[in-house]
């Protein structure tokens, strides 16, 4: 049997060096980090659970010298022995295991090996099943260091075409989380004309697409998903610049758990405008097309909760033409044929839904919130990326996941590049929320004739 954890620990996370010889540079501890690396590598997960919870615990700061040099500052000092008091402060604040994390970011593999450990934490965090307050600061310190090491100036971006590597075809095509792609067709139409991928890659993680953004190239802004992701242009078209004046933003997605928090997707998209804006000049329009993941389960609950209350939902017309075109109790069958798709083969009822659900939609999209921010994680994207809720499409997506997911509805967040610093401020101090007439109107509607 190997070593035990706290022996391992003991061995390969080093103690702070006393503030005198800090400067001295520490012996290369290649050894011991790889060692680390290997054992933990090595667990499974409930044994990372307990190493990483007895890492941010006992080898953080050392909490009784910080509170002892703390009272060595103090104001009325000489300048020169003040700042000396607070460096010795902040030197102490070091907790043991970012040293170690600074040498394992050295090794072969060890910024991928440190991303990966975040997301190990992460999934911790968000199980519950390790909770602490130590654990949420290591989280904090490491993500901190990831935000440095994975900032702009050290992503490389790179586009996909058709002629790039299988092994990055076939990645891109694995990552896809929000229009799945079902085979070489699919990737083909994906990276052929009026179509661009992108991704940002990074020199310590070689051959691995960190985030990926695909854009169609239109004359418009997309209203339907379909028209992008199922009919595009046959491979061999050739692009007719003069037809080419908006960019859709119409998937994107991370890779790497451990990088959340890092803001990778927004900085890709404000990265991919501006090669845009080099490749097409005149480019004026930038949008995305956006899923409403979360909307059908929301609606299935409000009819839940309005349970024979249906007019704090519906007008009396709305109420009137739903139970002309479905037979049996209204709520009931609509709570049914929403949860199974069925809805959308009723002409009359699609009819009959499109106001209540497109006001329904957009009251959830612009008033639902969550810990103050928008309760829609894609709108909280792009509203932090400072977009505009600009449009809510009607069967846009008609895919049984899209119907599913939205009710078919999809949205366009749009990025006025002038304004997106400015929204994005307002967006994250005050939760202002920039949205377009249709949206506001929408929502005010919803106000009015739904008391949610
Ligand atoms: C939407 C995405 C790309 C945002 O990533 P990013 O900009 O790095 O934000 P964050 O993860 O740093 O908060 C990410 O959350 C993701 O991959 N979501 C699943 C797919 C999707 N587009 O909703």
């Amino acid at each position: 049997r190997g070593p035990d954890m706290d022996e391992l620990l003991r061995r390969t996370v080093a103690a702070l060096p006393p503030y005198e010889s800090r400067g001295i540079s520490p012996a290369l501890r290649e050894g011991p980090s790889q060692e680390f690396v290997d054992f933990y590598r090595a667990l499974e997960t409930d044994g990372r659970a307990a190493l990483l919870t007895k890492l941010a615990a006992d080898y953080g700061a050392d909490h009784g010298l910080v509170s002892q040099l703390c009272g060595q500052v103090t104001e009325g000092r000489d300048v020169d022995a003040l700042l000396q008091a607070e460096a010795r402060l902040r030197y102490s604040l070091t907790p043991r295991y970012k040293l170690l994390i600074g040498h394992i970011c050295r090794l072969e593999g060890g910024v991928k090996f440190l991303v990966d450990l975040r997301a190990d934490i992460l999934q911790l965090l968000q199980s519950q099943s390790a909770d602490s307050p130590q654990l949420r600061e290591m989280n904090g310190i490491l993500k901190m260091l990831l935000s440095d090491w994975f900032s702009v100036g050290f992503l490389n971006l790179e586009r996909i075409t058709w002629h790039s590597s299988c092994d990055l075809l076939q990645k891109i095509s694995m990552y896809e989380a929000v229009h799945p792609v079902r085979n070489w067709v699919d990737i083909k139409r994906r990276v052929g004309p009026y179509r661009r991928c992108y991704v940002f890659t990074h020199n310590a993680m070689p051959r691995e697409p960190l985030v990926v953004l695909h854009v169609a190239l239109t004359d418009d802004i997309a209203k339907n998903i379909q028209a992008i992701v199922q009919y595009g242009p046959s491979p061999e078209r050739s692009e007719d610049v003069n037809k080419i004046t908006t960019a859709i933003f119409y998937s994107i997605s991370t890779s790497q758990q451990g990088l959340q928090g890092v803001e990778l997707g927004n900085y890709l998209i404000k990265r991919v405008v501006k090669e845009l804006q080099g490749e097409f000049p005149h480019m004026k329009k930038f949008s995305s097309l956006s899923p409403i993941p979360g909307f059908t389960t929301w609606l299935l609950e409000i009819l839940q909760i309005k349970e024979g209350k249906s007019n704090q939902i519906f007008t009396e017309l709305e109420y009137k033409e739903i139970q002309d075109a479905i037979e049996g109790p209204v709520l009931e069958t609509l709570k049914r044929l929403l949860s199974t798709n069925e809805w959308v083969r009723s002409d009359k009822l699609v009819r009959a839904l499109e106001m209540p659900l497109m006001r329904l939609c957009a009251w959830y999209l612009y008033g639902e919130k969550h810990h103050g921010a928008a309760l829609n994680p894609v709108a909280n994207f792009h509203l932090q990326n400072g977009a505009v809720l600009w449009r809510l499409n009607w069967l846009a997506d008609v895919s049984p996941r899209g119907l599913s997911s939205s009710s078919g509805m999809m949205a366009n967040y749009r990025y006025f590049l002038e304004d997106t610093n400015h929204n994005s401020i307002q967006y994250l101090r005050s939760r202002h929320i920039e949205a377009s007439e249709q949206i506001l109107s929408l929502a005010a509607q919803c106000q009015k004739s739904s008391k949610l």
